[in-house]
Protein backbone atom coordinates (compact mmCIF):
# COMPACT_ATOMS: atom_id res chain seq x y z
CA UNK A 1 0.00 0.00 0.00
CA UNK A 2 0.99 3.48 -1.03
CA UNK A 3 0.07 6.39 1.10
CA UNK A 4 0.45 9.92 0.06
CA UNK A 5 0.91 11.59 3.22
CA UNK A 6 0.15 15.31 1.78
CA UNK A 7 -3.02 13.88 0.06
CA UNK A 8 -6.41 15.42 0.75
CA UNK A 9 -5.07 17.36 3.68
CA UNK A 10 -4.90 14.27 5.32
CA UNK A 11 -7.29 12.49 4.44
CA UNK A 12 -4.98 9.46 2.93
CA UNK A 13 -3.43 9.02 6.12
CA UNK A 14 -6.36 8.74 8.34
CA UNK A 15 -7.79 6.58 6.02
CA UNK A 16 -5.08 3.93 6.30
CA UNK A 17 -6.28 1.75 9.10
CA UNK A 18 -9.71 1.69 7.81
CA UNK A 19 -8.23 -0.02 4.40
CA UNK A 20 -5.61 -2.13 6.43
CA UNK A 21 -8.87 -3.27 8.09
CA UNK A 22 -10.80 -3.59 5.53
CA UNK A 23 -8.23 -5.86 3.51
CA UNK A 24 -7.67 -8.07 6.38
CA UNK A 25 -10.74 -8.98 7.10
CA UNK A 26 -10.97 -10.12 3.61
CA UNK A 27 -8.11 -12.51 4.34
CA UNK A 28 -5.23 -10.22 2.24
CA UNK A 29 -1.77 -9.46 4.06
CA UNK A 30 -1.17 -5.94 3.14
CA UNK A 31 1.89 -4.05 3.75
CA UNK A 32 2.33 -0.05 4.10
CA UNK A 33 5.48 1.10 2.15
CA UNK A 34 6.97 3.48 4.26
CA UNK A 35 7.61 6.41 1.75
CA UNK A 36 7.61 9.74 2.39
CA UNK A 37 8.92 11.08 -0.94
CA UNK A 38 7.30 10.33 -4.41
CA UNK A 39 10.66 9.32 -5.81
CA UNK A 40 10.97 6.79 -2.45
CA UNK A 41 7.39 5.58 -2.96
CA UNK A 42 7.70 4.52 -7.23
CA UNK A 43 10.59 2.57 -6.23
CA UNK A 44 9.45 0.85 -3.44
CA UNK A 45 6.19 -0.05 -5.36
CA UNK A 46 8.32 -1.29 -8.08
CA UNK A 47 10.38 -3.47 -5.90
CA UNK A 48 6.95 -5.03 -4.07
CA UNK A 49 5.73 -5.38 -8.08
CA UNK A 50 9.27 -7.49 -8.34
CA UNK A 51 8.83 -9.20 -5.28
CA UNK A 52 5.35 -10.93 -6.45
CA UNK A 53 3.06 -8.32 -4.61
CA UNK A 54 -0.32 -9.46 -5.34
CA UNK A 55 -1.75 -5.46 -6.15
CA UNK A 56 -0.61 -1.90 -5.19
CA UNK A 57 -3.38 -0.06 -3.36
CA UNK A 58 -2.68 3.51 -3.81
CA UNK A 59 -4.36 5.69 -1.22
CA UNK A 60 -4.51 9.23 -2.10
CA UNK A 61 -5.32 11.36 -4.67
CA UNK A 62 -3.99 11.69 -8.64
CA UNK A 63 -0.45 12.13 -7.42
CA UNK A 64 -0.64 9.06 -5.22
CA UNK A 65 -2.23 6.95 -8.31
CA UNK A 66 0.31 8.29 -10.67
CA UNK A 67 3.48 7.23 -8.33
CA UNK A 68 1.55 3.47 -8.30
CA UNK A 69 1.49 3.36 -11.94
CA UNK A 70 5.02 3.86 -12.43
CA UNK A 71 6.03 0.68 -10.74
CA UNK A 72 2.57 -1.63 -12.17
CA UNK A 73 2.11 -0.14 -15.48
CA UNK A 74 2.85 -2.82 -18.12
CA UNK A 75 3.62 -5.60 -15.94
CA UNK A 76 0.19 -7.02 -15.02
CA UNK A 77 0.14 -6.05 -11.31
CA UNK A 78 -3.00 -4.87 -10.75
CA UNK A 79 -3.60 -1.15 -9.17
CA UNK A 80 -6.17 -0.61 -6.15
CA UNK A 81 -7.06 3.00 -6.03
CA UNK A 82 -8.64 4.30 -2.81
CA UNK A 83 -9.46 8.02 -3.50
CA UNK A 84 -8.54 10.33 -0.35
CA UNK A 85 -7.42 13.31 -2.15
CA UNK A 86 -7.82 16.58 -3.50
CA UNK A 87 -7.87 15.58 -6.87
CA UNK A 88 -9.05 11.70 -7.61
CA UNK A 89 -9.93 12.10 -10.68
CA UNK A 90 -8.68 8.84 -11.57
CA UNK A 91 -10.91 7.08 -9.28
CA UNK A 92 -14.22 8.60 -10.96
CA UNK A 93 -13.21 7.99 -14.31
CA UNK A 94 -13.16 4.26 -13.39
CA UNK A 95 -15.92 3.97 -11.51
CA UNK A 96 -14.08 3.16 -7.48
CA UNK A 97 -16.08 4.22 -4.64
CA UNK A 98 -15.74 7.58 -3.59
CA UNK A 99 -16.24 6.20 0.04
CA UNK A 100 -12.02 4.71 0.90
CA UNK A 101 -13.74 2.03 3.09
CA UNK A 102 -16.16 1.68 0.15
CA UNK A 103 -13.34 1.78 -2.23
CA UNK A 104 -10.94 -0.68 -0.19
CA UNK A 105 -13.82 -3.32 0.23
CA UNK A 106 -14.29 -3.08 -3.91
CA UNK A 107 -10.73 -4.10 -4.84
CA UNK A 108 -10.78 -6.66 -2.09
CA UNK A 109 -13.36 -8.54 -3.50
CA UNK A 110 -12.27 -8.24 -6.64
CA UNK A 111 -8.36 -9.34 -5.26
CA UNK A 112 -10.60 -12.90 -4.15
CA UNK A 113 -12.43 -12.97 -7.00
CA UNK A 114 -9.41 -12.51 -9.24
CA UNK A 115 -11.62 -9.82 -11.36
CA UNK A 116 -9.01 -8.26 -12.89
CA UNK A 117 -10.19 -5.25 -15.38
CA UNK A 118 -7.39 -4.07 -17.76
CA UNK A 119 -7.54 -0.17 -18.93
CA UNK A 120 -5.15 1.96 -21.40
CA UNK A 121 -2.61 3.99 -19.92
CA UNK A 122 -0.29 7.12 -21.82
CA UNK A 123 3.48 6.97 -21.65
CA UNK A 124 5.78 10.01 -22.70
CA UNK A 125 9.32 9.36 -22.30
CA UNK A 126 10.10 6.97 -19.84
CA UNK A 127 6.73 7.91 -17.95
CA UNK A 128 3.54 6.90 -17.27
CA UNK A 129 -0.02 8.06 -16.61
CA UNK A 130 -3.56 7.71 -16.82
CA UNK A 131 -5.93 10.47 -17.27
CA UNK A 132 -5.18 13.44 -19.05
CA UNK A 133 -1.61 14.77 -19.98
CA UNK A 134 -2.25 18.88 -20.48
CA UNK A 135 -0.04 21.97 -21.95
CA UNK A 136 -0.45 25.20 -22.50
CA UNK A 137 -2.56 27.61 -19.58
CA UNK A 138 -3.26 24.80 -17.42
CA UNK A 139 0.21 23.01 -16.96
CA UNK A 140 1.91 26.76 -16.85
CA UNK A 141 -1.10 27.05 -14.15
CA UNK A 142 0.50 24.20 -12.12
CA UNK A 143 3.93 25.03 -12.59
CA UNK A 144 3.30 28.30 -11.16
CA UNK A 145 1.31 27.10 -8.37
CA UNK A 146 4.62 24.11 -7.49
CA UNK A 147 6.89 27.09 -7.28
CA UNK A 148 5.15 29.64 -4.95
CA UNK A 149 5.65 29.69 -1.61
CA UNK A 150 2.43 31.21 -0.54
CA UNK A 151 -0.22 30.88 0.11
CA UNK A 152 -1.18 27.14 0.82
CA UNK A 153 -3.46 24.63 -0.47
CA UNK A 154 -5.80 25.23 -3.19
CA UNK A 155 -5.08 28.99 -2.43
CA UNK A 156 -1.68 28.42 -4.67
CA UNK A 157 -3.84 27.64 -7.88
CA UNK A 158 -6.21 30.98 -7.27
CA UNK A 159 -3.00 32.78 -7.44
CA UNK A 160 -1.55 31.19 -10.04
CA UNK A 161 -4.67 30.85 -12.26
CA UNK A 162 -5.05 35.14 -11.76
CA UNK A 163 -1.03 35.55 -12.61
CA UNK A 164 -1.45 33.38 -15.81
CA UNK A 165 -4.61 34.97 -16.74
CA UNK A 166 -2.66 38.23 -16.73
CA UNK A 167 -0.14 37.14 -19.22
CA UNK A 168 -2.76 34.94 -21.20
CA UNK A 169 -1.42 34.56 -25.08
CA UNK A 170 -2.13 32.11 -27.43
CA UNK A 171 1.17 29.86 -28.17
CA UNK A 172 2.20 28.70 -31.13
CA UNK A 173 2.42 25.07 -30.74
CA UNK A 174 2.96 21.91 -33.57
CA UNK A 175 0.86 18.88 -32.71
CA UNK A 176 1.40 15.54 -34.47
CA UNK A 177 -1.49 13.07 -34.40
CA UNK A 178 -0.92 9.99 -35.77
CA UNK A 179 1.67 11.23 -37.75
CA UNK A 180 -0.67 14.19 -39.39
CA UNK A 181 1.27 17.37 -38.80
CA UNK A 182 -0.37 20.73 -38.14
CA UNK A 183 0.84 24.33 -36.27
CA UNK A 184 -1.71 25.81 -34.22
CA UNK A 185 -2.19 28.75 -31.89
CA UNK A 186 -3.96 27.54 -28.84
CA UNK A 187 -4.73 28.23 -24.91
CA UNK A 188 -4.56 24.60 -24.34
CA UNK A 189 -4.08 21.34 -25.11
CA UNK A 190 -5.37 18.05 -23.53
CA UNK A 191 -4.34 14.55 -24.07
CA UNK A 192 -7.36 12.21 -22.94
CA UNK A 193 -7.22 8.73 -21.79
CA UNK A 194 -10.09 9.45 -19.40
CA UNK A 195 -12.24 12.16 -19.99
CA UNK A 196 -11.67 14.55 -15.99
CA UNK A 197 -8.46 16.25 -14.73
CA UNK A 198 -7.98 19.03 -12.26
CA UNK A 199 -10.67 17.75 -9.41
CA UNK A 200 -13.79 17.01 -11.73
CA UNK A 201 -13.47 19.09 -15.07
CA UNK A 202 -14.89 17.04 -17.83
CA UNK A 203 -12.21 18.15 -20.40
CA UNK A 204 -12.23 15.45 -22.47
CA UNK A 205 -15.93 14.42 -21.98
CA UNK A 206 -16.05 11.33 -24.86
CA UNK A 207 -12.43 9.99 -23.52
CA UNK A 208 -12.88 6.33 -22.97
CA UNK A 209 -9.83 4.40 -21.22
CA UNK A 210 -11.01 1.05 -22.85
CA UNK A 211 -10.36 2.18 -26.77
CA UNK A 212 -7.00 1.63 -27.53
CA UNK A 213 -7.22 6.05 -28.50
CA UNK A 214 -6.53 9.40 -26.85
CA UNK A 215 -8.93 12.15 -26.97
CA UNK A 216 -7.35 15.36 -27.62
CA UNK A 217 -9.05 18.87 -26.72
CA UNK A 218 -7.94 21.58 -28.60
CA UNK A 219 -8.18 25.22 -26.84
CA UNK A 220 -7.40 27.41 -30.04
CA UNK A 221 -7.02 31.76 -28.94
CA UNK A 222 -9.54 32.88 -26.45
CA UNK A 223 -10.25 36.38 -24.60
CA UNK A 224 -9.19 36.43 -20.54
CA UNK A 225 -12.92 36.81 -20.55
CA UNK A 226 -13.93 34.31 -22.82
CA UNK A 227 -11.91 31.81 -20.56
CA UNK A 228 -12.72 32.41 -17.61
CA UNK A 229 -16.76 32.74 -18.68
CA UNK A 230 -15.91 29.03 -20.70
CA UNK A 231 -13.89 27.33 -17.67
CA UNK A 232 -17.55 26.32 -15.62
CA UNK A 233 -18.38 24.64 -19.15
CA UNK A 234 -15.43 22.11 -18.00
CA UNK A 235 -17.33 20.45 -15.25
CA UNK A 236 -20.05 18.95 -17.87
CA UNK A 237 -17.85 18.54 -20.89
CA UNK A 238 -19.91 20.97 -22.99
CA UNK A 239 -17.19 23.66 -23.53
CA UNK A 240 -16.62 21.38 -26.58
CA UNK A 241 -19.07 23.42 -28.23
CA UNK A 242 -17.26 26.23 -28.33
CA UNK A 243 -15.93 27.14 -31.99
CA UNK A 244 -12.45 27.30 -30.39
CA UNK A 245 -12.76 24.25 -29.30
CA UNK A 246 -11.63 21.07 -31.29
CA UNK A 247 -11.38 17.28 -30.27
CA UNK A 248 -9.25 14.90 -32.12
CA UNK A 249 -8.40 11.08 -31.60
CA UNK A 250 -5.03 9.79 -32.20
CA UNK A 251 -2.88 7.21 -30.67
CA UNK A 252 0.52 9.09 -30.85
CA UNK A 253 0.47 12.52 -30.15
CA UNK A 254 3.12 14.64 -30.56
CA UNK A 255 3.77 18.23 -28.99
CA UNK A 256 6.45 20.92 -30.46
CA UNK A 257 6.72 24.48 -28.74
CA UNK A 258 9.26 26.52 -27.01
CA UNK A 259 8.73 26.96 -23.08
CA UNK A 260 5.85 24.95 -22.49
CA UNK A 261 6.00 21.73 -20.07
CA UNK A 262 3.55 19.04 -19.59
CA UNK A 263 1.84 17.42 -16.55
CA UNK A 264 -0.53 14.72 -15.99
CA UNK A 265 -2.24 13.33 -13.30
CA UNK A 266 -1.59 16.24 -11.66
CA UNK A 267 2.40 15.53 -11.91
CA UNK A 268 5.03 17.46 -14.53
CA UNK A 269 6.24 14.24 -16.85
CA UNK A 270 8.16 16.24 -19.29
CA UNK A 271 9.23 19.43 -21.03
CA UNK A 272 8.42 19.83 -25.05
CA UNK A 273 8.89 18.51 -27.23
CA UNK A 274 7.31 15.61 -26.01
CA UNK A 275 6.09 12.46 -27.74
CA UNK A 276 2.76 10.62 -26.01
CA UNK A 277 1.71 7.39 -26.90
CA UNK A 278 -1.52 5.31 -25.56
CA UNK A 279 -0.52 1.53 -24.63
CA UNK A 280 -3.70 -0.11 -25.03
CA UNK A 281 -4.76 -2.26 -22.00
CA UNK A 282 -1.18 -1.27 -20.10
CA UNK A 283 -2.94 -1.03 -16.32
CA UNK A 284 -4.80 -3.92 -14.93
CA UNK A 285 -7.09 -2.46 -12.05
CA UNK A 286 -9.33 -3.68 -9.26
CA UNK A 287 -12.50 -2.53 -7.49
CA UNK A 288 -13.64 -0.13 -10.68
CA UNK A 289 -16.40 -0.25 -12.25
CA UNK A 290 -18.70 0.30 -9.18
N1 LIG B 1 3.75 7.83 -1.18
C1 LIG B 1 4.05 9.12 -1.35
N2 LIG B 1 4.93 9.72 -0.57
C2 LIG B 1 5.20 11.01 -0.71
N3 LIG B 1 4.64 11.84 -1.61
C3 LIG B 1 3.76 11.29 -2.44
C4 LIG B 1 3.41 9.92 -2.36
N4 LIG B 1 2.48 9.67 -3.28
C5 LIG B 1 2.28 10.84 -3.92
N5 LIG B 1 3.05 11.81 -3.43
C6 LIG B 1 3.10 13.24 -3.84
O1 LIG B 1 2.28 14.03 -2.96
C7 LIG B 1 1.56 15.02 -3.70
C8 LIG B 1 0.08 15.02 -3.31
O2 LIG B 1 -0.47 13.76 -3.49
P1 LIG B 1 -1.86 13.42 -4.16
O3 LIG B 1 -1.92 13.96 -5.54
O4 LIG B 1 -2.06 11.98 -3.97
O5 LIG B 1 -2.91 14.18 -3.26
P2 LIG B 1 -3.87 15.42 -3.54
O6 LIG B 1 -4.57 15.77 -2.27
O7 LIG B 1 -4.77 15.13 -4.69
O8 LIG B 1 -2.83 16.51 -3.84
P3 LIG B 1 -2.78 17.82 -4.71
O9 LIG B 1 -4.18 18.14 -5.15
O10 LIG B 1 -2.18 18.82 -3.77
O11 LIG B 1 -1.87 17.43 -5.85
C9 LIG B 1 1.77 14.69 -5.17
O12 LIG B 1 2.52 15.71 -5.77
C10 LIG B 1 2.50 13.38 -5.20
O13 LIG B 1 3.54 13.37 -6.15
Amino acid sequence: MLVSPAAGRGRALAATGTVLDVLRAAGLTPRVLAATTRAAAEAQAAAAVGAGTAAVVAIGGDGAAHAALQAVAGTGTPLAVVPAGTGNDLALALGVPVDPRAAAEAAAADLRAGEVRTVDAGRTGQRWWATVLCCGFDSAVTDRANRLRWPRGSRRYDVAILAELARLRPRELTLVLDGELRTVAVTLVAVGNTAWYGGGMRVCPAADPADGVFDVTVVGPVSRRELVRTRPRLTAGTHVEHPAVTVHRARRVELVGEGLTTYADGEPVAPLPAVSVCMPGALSVVGTGR
